[in-house]
């Protein structure tokens, strides 16, 4: 497909998908309020909230809130005993989120923790705490991290997803080589290829990596 036809056909499924209202809200009070418009794609939001009830998911952990867009989609495929737990950078950010998730009815079932995610994941280990579905949606410098202490926090079966393996596009082009692409390409690698998980890459949108704990 060029990418023309690649961008009519994400459009074609927006246009299916049809956000509601509140994801809506989400968008533009981001943009009003002038922070990345980088929420994850509506059809990957669709996505993890049918991940998160198809695996009976309980305890969801979110590496960046941002707004709470991805936040709403994980919620929505919980049980009502489910929780969430989200590390977020930005103080400002978190209570953005949380605002968004109170009015989606998950303010009792979500937790932020502010700072640096890898010095929450520390916590969250120290804690002894377990998740059965993750969400890598930070940094991209910090994926290998971010995926080496997903895996020892995963029940056996839990589901990881990680966002933006293409890195609109810089993934693939050889000339491109920071740290983050470097980071990124190796996190893809691993996801499909490291002996504890069984996982698949998505190409769609800017692509999602998928992967159970066996
Ligand atoms: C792509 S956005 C998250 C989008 C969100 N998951 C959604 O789809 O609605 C990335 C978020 O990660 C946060 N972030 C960046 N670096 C971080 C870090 N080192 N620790 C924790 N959060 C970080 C950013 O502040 C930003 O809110």
């Amino acid at each position: 497909m060029t990418e023309q036809s690649l961008h009519n056909a994400e459009q074609y499924m927006d246009e299916l998908l049809q956000e509601d209202p509140l994801l809506i809200q989400i968008k533009q009070t981001i943009r009003e309020k002038g922070m990345p418009e980088v929420s994850v794609a509506p059809g990957y939001g669709r996505l993890l909230t049918m991940l998160v009830q198809l695996t009976r998911a309980e305890q969801v952990l979110e590496i960046g809130a941002l707004g709470g867009y991805s936040g709403v989609c994980l919620g929505r495929g919980l049980p009502s005993t489910g929780h969430i737990t989200s590390l977020e950078l930005q103080a400002d950010y978190a209570e953005l989120a949380r605002q968004h998730m109170t009015l989606a009815g998950f303010g009792e079932q979500v937790e932020y923790r502010i700072g640096e995610a890898i010095h929450s994941l520390e916590q969250l280990k120290q804690e002894g705490k377990q998740f059965d579905f993750f969400f890598i949606d930070a940094d991209k410098g910090n994926y290998l991290n971010y995926l080496e202490y997903a895996i020892t926090l995963a029940r056996p079966g839990a589901i990881i997803a990680g966002d933006n393996l293409l890195l609109r596009g810089r993934t693939l082009n050889p000339d491109k080589n920071g740290p983050a692409v470097q980071a990124v390409r190796e996190f893809n690698r691993r996801m499909v290829t490291d002996p504890r998980l069984t996982g698949t890459l998505l190409p769609a949108y800017d692509g999602l990596a998928l992967a159970m704990v066996k």
